[in-house]
């Protein structure tokens, strides 16, 4: 049995977190929220599970880096900066950070990088994504795990060659982009198809998340784990072997 701290408790995951944890028999050892003390929360905890905010994460680093306990970090929205304070943590503890935790998301993107290493730049690759009407970050975090996973099958730098939030006279289509559309509206927990578009032809992998407990699921598989590992940044992919 585990302590598992929550980052986000009150939140709509953290919520889902903590139902997950009580099923899988671990413990949770309680929860903070904006301007409460993580650093409290890490010291009774074997690992701190985020689904907060971007502005929570160097202090929440800090902390599990105090407490000396692993921490999977699942806020989305990060960017450059967040993304080298994880790589520092991970030279001391161990540190999960992924855009999604379900085991169908990643399978959909070992399929995705499989597809864009064997297709040419001929074919188009368009990322698109629906979430519920109160998420704050676009594109998703799984939007762009999915567009890292394309751009890594085809060998190509996916910042360098991103196109989002396409409006007005575009001009063409740049051969080789990968492309961003994000939707937003009702209560859909996460929607997400890659479209391979080539010529008069088209592939679409798609995942459909019908409740967010398939990522609070994959969160506390992600904890487990993640508890006596050596210090590194790992993701979804190495938990769930695919
Ligand atoms: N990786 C994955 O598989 C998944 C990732 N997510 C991501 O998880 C994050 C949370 O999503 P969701 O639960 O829907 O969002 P919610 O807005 O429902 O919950 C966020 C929670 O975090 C709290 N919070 C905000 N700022 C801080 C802070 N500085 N320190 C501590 N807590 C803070 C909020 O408190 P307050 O209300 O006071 O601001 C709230 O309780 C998002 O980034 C989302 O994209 C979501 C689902 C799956
Ligand atoms: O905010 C959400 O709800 C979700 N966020 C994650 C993302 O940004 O991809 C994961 C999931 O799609 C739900």
């Amino acid at each position: 049995m585990a302590r598992i701290g929550i980052i986000g408790s009150e939140g709509r995951m953290g919520q889902a977190l903590a139902r997950a944890i009580e099923q899988a028999g671990h413990q949770c050892v309680g929860g903070v929220d904006r301007g409460e003390d993580v650093a409290k929360l890490a010291d009774g905890s074997d690992a701190l599970v985020d689904f907060s905010a971007p502005a929570a994460l160097k202090d929440n680093l800090h902390a599990a880096i105090g407490a000396g306990i692993p921490i999977l970090i699942g806020t989305t929205g990060l960017e450059t900066t967040h993304h080298e304070a994880i790589d520092n943590t991970a030279r001391a503890i161990p540190v999960l950070q992924t855009g999604n935790t379900s085991l169908g998301v990643n399978m959909l993107a070992a399929l995705v990088r499989q597809a864009a290493s064997k297709l040419g730049p001929d074919w188009d690759i368009e990322i698109v994504e629906m979430h519920h009407r109160m998420k704050v970050d676009a594109p998703s975090g799984t939007a762009l795990l999915l567009g890292e996973a394309a751009a890594e099958g085809r060998g190509i730098d996916l910042a360098a060659n991103s196109e989002r939030g396409r409006d007005g006279h575009t001009g063409e289509r740049v051969e080789g982009a990968i492309g961003f559309a994000a939707l937003r509206g009702g209560t859909v927990a996460g929607d997400h198809s890659v479209i391979l578009a080539g010529e008069q032809e088209r592939i679409t992998l798609s995942h459909s998340a019908e409740d967010r407990m398939i990522f609070a699921r994959g969160a506390v598989k992600g904890a487990e784990w993640l508890i006596g590992k050596e210090a590194g940044r790992y993701l979804m992919f190495d938990v769930l072997g695919v």
